[in-house]
């Protein structure tokens, strides 16, 4: 196996600074999509766990995007030469959470670029620590997996079979990921990733079945069903994506725990743990 990481030490510490204001309109088009109708969102409000994902949104100019639609590599990320890009997984604290209306800063720094070898096969992991800031103060900690993979075997379309009934007390929901949903997902994220919504880029290039769904969704999907059954705000929340769902058929969302300790997962239609979470709540 060769190291594809090898010469990326120079890219470890490497830093960017985005500025954004925290409109309001972006958190009411966040509520339309995940079918909030419940919330009144105006400006002072506080954004629910996760929603900074729609702000400090990528800046790279339309000339500056790769094949794939996602910034040309070699600028603030890496050029790992792998070219199947994913979303692997995030570890966040929430000290504070932000405010719709008010000016706020996120500063993501180059943590970490390793070389694995998978069942899949080559993976190099750029962990990547991003601090959100309003008024200076410290609000959201947040370090996230990217992972680069060679190009590998197609991936088979999953089989559906009937989930068993969830436990009692476990708040489950089932989601239609259609092109509807990941569309309005990658607008809100602003993210141009073609896996996500070119069916024949997806398919023929990056060997999947179908379109792929955001982990950034699936994890936002599995905070907002803790969000809608409790009131308790969220300290902590960390997820792993342990393989892809498509747009193919419906996947479940489950929640359980106790003394505020609450797991969670993505379920994929052929029963496979698709994505595991787990999330802290704040002391009663
Ligand atoms: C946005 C966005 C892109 C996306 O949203 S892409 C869609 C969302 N992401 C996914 O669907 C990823 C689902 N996960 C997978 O497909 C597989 O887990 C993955 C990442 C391909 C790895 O599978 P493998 O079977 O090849 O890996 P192994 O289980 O054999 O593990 C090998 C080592 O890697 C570590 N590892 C595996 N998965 C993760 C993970 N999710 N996060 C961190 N580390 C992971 C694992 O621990 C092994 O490490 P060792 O140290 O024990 O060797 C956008 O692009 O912006």
């Amino acid at each position: 196996m060769t190291d594809a990481t090898a010469d990326y030490a120079a890219w470890i510490g490497r830093r960017e600074i985005t500025d954004d204001e925290l409109a309001l309109a972006p958190a009411l088009a966040a509520a339309a999509t995940l079918d909030d109708t419940a919330t009144r969102f105006a400006k002072g409000s506080p954004l629910p766990p996760l929603w900074h994902w729609f702000y400090f949104l990528p800046r790279a100019a339309q000339a500056q995007l790769d094949v794939d639609g996602h910034p040309q590599r070699g600028g603030f990320m890496p050029p790992i030469p792998y070219p199947r890009r994913m979303f692997a997984g995030a570890r966040m604290r929430f000290h504070r959470p932000l405010l719709i209306g008010q000016p706020a800063r996120r500063e993501a720094v180059i943590r970490d670029v390793r070389q694995k070898s998978g069942r899949s096969g080559s993976l190099a992991f750029v962990s990547v620590l991003c601090r959100f800031y309003q008024d200076d103060v410290l609000c959201i900690e947040e370090e996230q997996d990217i992972v680069y993979r060679e190009p590998g075997a197609v991936v088979a379309r999953p089989s559906v079979i009937e989930w068993p009934p969830v436990e009692h007390g476990t708040w489950s929901h089932i989601v239609t990921p259609d092109p509807k949903l990941l569309f309005r997902f990658s607008a809100l994220t602003f993210n141009a990733h073609r896996i996500h919504y070119d069916r024949p880029y997806a398919v023929d290039e990056e060997g999947y079945p179908g379109l792929v769904v955001h982990g950034p969704l699936t994890a936002v999907l599995l905070i907002e069903l803790l969000r809608k059954n409790s009131l308790r705000p969220v300290v902590s929340f960390s997820f792993r994506g342990l393989a892809p769902l498509f747009d193919l058929a419906p996947f479940r969302i489950v929640c359980a725990g106790e003394d505020g300790q609450m797991s969670l997962e993505a379920q994929a239609p052929d029963g496979v743990v698709a994505m595991s979470a787990r999330a802290e709540l704040m002391p009663l």
